[in-house]
Formats: structure tokens, sequence, C-alpha cells
């Protein structure tokens, strides 16, 4: 786990930005494991500007996205297949066809969880994992709890994480309370973890993550065992790490 300090949330963006950028360039026909979420909006802004200005090619990228609500339509305007789709698809040229998210309207959810990994294997699996991480510590939708969840799976949202999004919804009570969700294992066979933080309110996440124990209560822990994890964070994502005294184990960039 290699620990990278920036100083705010536009500098983070630019610098995941190279780093997808990046593999693109070496690996034209990456598989990118993306995310959704407020962390990597500014990130793909400029992937879309670096694009706009030829210096990105997508035509030979795939994409798997980590996770999708149980419920909503890829119409609906909170769906992650919607902000995939404005944030960056309809901006670049990615094969749509090529990318990929999970169906929140699949009759048999478990059937697409299965469908899911299926995909992730036949595409030779992960070159780059984008994450965000969640107040709690969460991935993707992996949620605190009693084990690391292995493959995608059905996930029941938490309170704190519905209320923490429910500022994109008109209210609470519309958030769905379900999502399906790549599980750790997915995230983990990923061959590079780029992970972002930005804002004190991810700093405790932040500091459990990298320098607590590795349990399931704090799922973005487990990532402490990946062979290739950056993460890309800033001042106040730092504090606490800097507050414990860990600041020799971070990089400036
Ligand atoms: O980037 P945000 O909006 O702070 O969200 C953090 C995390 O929460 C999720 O949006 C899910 O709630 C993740 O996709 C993201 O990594």
């Amino acid at each position: 786990m290699v620990i990278y300090a920036v100083k705010n949330y536009d500098e983070m963006s630019r610098k995941a930005a190279n780093m997808i950028s990046a593999q693109l360039i070496l690996k034209p026909e990456s598989v990118l494991g993306l995310a959704t979420g407020s962390t990597p909006v500014g990130a793909y802004k400029q992937l879309v500007e670096w694009y706009e200005k030829g210096d990105l090619d997508f035509s030979r990228a795939s994409s798997v996205n980590l996770d999708e609500y149980k419920g909503l339509s890829g119409e609906h305007d909170q769906s992650y297949r919607y902000f995939m789709n404005s944030n960056l698809f309809d901006h670049v040229n990615i094969d749509r066809n090529r990318t990929n998210v999970p169906d929140g309207l699949a009759e048999d959810a478990e059937a697409e969880c299965r469908r899911y990994n299926q995909l992730i294997r036949d595409l030779g699996g992960i070159d780059l994992q984008l994450l965000g991480i969640g107040g709690n510590g969460h991935i993707g939708f992996n949620e605190p709890c009693d084990v690391f969840e292995k493959g995608t799976h059905v996930v029941k949202l938490t309170e704190e994480t519905k209320e923490s999004n429910s500022r994109f919804f008109a209210s609470i009570e519309e958030v769905p309370t379900q999502a399906l969700t790549m599980g750790v294992g997915n995230i983990m066979s990923a061959r590079k973890i780029l992970l972002l933080a930005s804002g004190e309110a991810k700093a405790q996440a932040l500091y459990d993550s990298c320098f607590g124990p590795v349990i399931p209560a704090v799922p973005a822990s487990v990532l402490q065992l990946h062979q290739d994890t950056v993460i890309i964070a800033d001042e106040a994502a730092l504090s606490l790490i800097r507050e414990k005294g860990y600041s020799e184990q971070v990089i400036y960039i």
C-alpha cells in the first residue's frame, strides 16, 4: 500500500486521471474497474478533457462498475449506470457494449451476481480498480460486517450509507435499501487498485483502513493485503493519519 498526499480534491482528481491515462496508454485494451459517488467525478471530468484534446483513446478498453442500486433502472437519474453514462461514457469513445454495470432490475438478483462474477472472469480480470471509500470504510457497497464477502452479492445498505447517499435523492425514503455489489474478492483480484479519499469525513475510515487491523468491520482495511494498492488522499482526509504520527509513511506527489 502506497499513500500519496495531495493538497485538495482537484489535485487528487488530476493525479488519479493521470494514473488511469497511464494505464490506458500502457495497455489500450485495459479492463477498468470503475466507481461512482462524488469522489471520482473530478477524475472523470479530467479524463473527458484530455480525451477531447485528443490525448486519450478508450476505444479498446472495457469497464466493469463496482455496484448498482437494487430496484433502479439504468434510466433512473440516481442509478449508477446513469451516473457512468453522464459523467464519462457519453463523452468518450468507449464502446458502450463493453461497459458493464450490474443490472439493478434483474428479476433474479442472485443469478445476476453470478453472471457478473463470470463476466469479470471472462474479461480476464480487472487491470485497474478505482475506489472511493465510505465514511464507514465501505468499498463498493461492501458494508462493515462479520465476513469479507468474496463475490458479487446483494447487500442491505446501512443506515449510515443511506443517510449519506440521501443527498442525491428527494428524501431518505427514496434511497434504495439494497444494492448489488462486487465482493471484496472481486476487488482484491484486480491487478492494481487506486483508492481516492477527499475531505475530513473520510479521515477516520482512511486511518483505520491503512493502519488498523484487517477486519471486515472496516472493509477497506483488506487493501493492506493487496500487492499493488495506491491511495491518493488530500490533506483533510489524511488529517488523522498525520495526527497519529504516521506522516513519514505518506509520500508527497
Ligand atoms: O465518493 P462518496 O460520494 O463520498 O462515496 C463514497 C463511497 O460511497 C459509494 O458511493 C457508495 O455509497 C461508493 O461507491 C463510494 O466509494
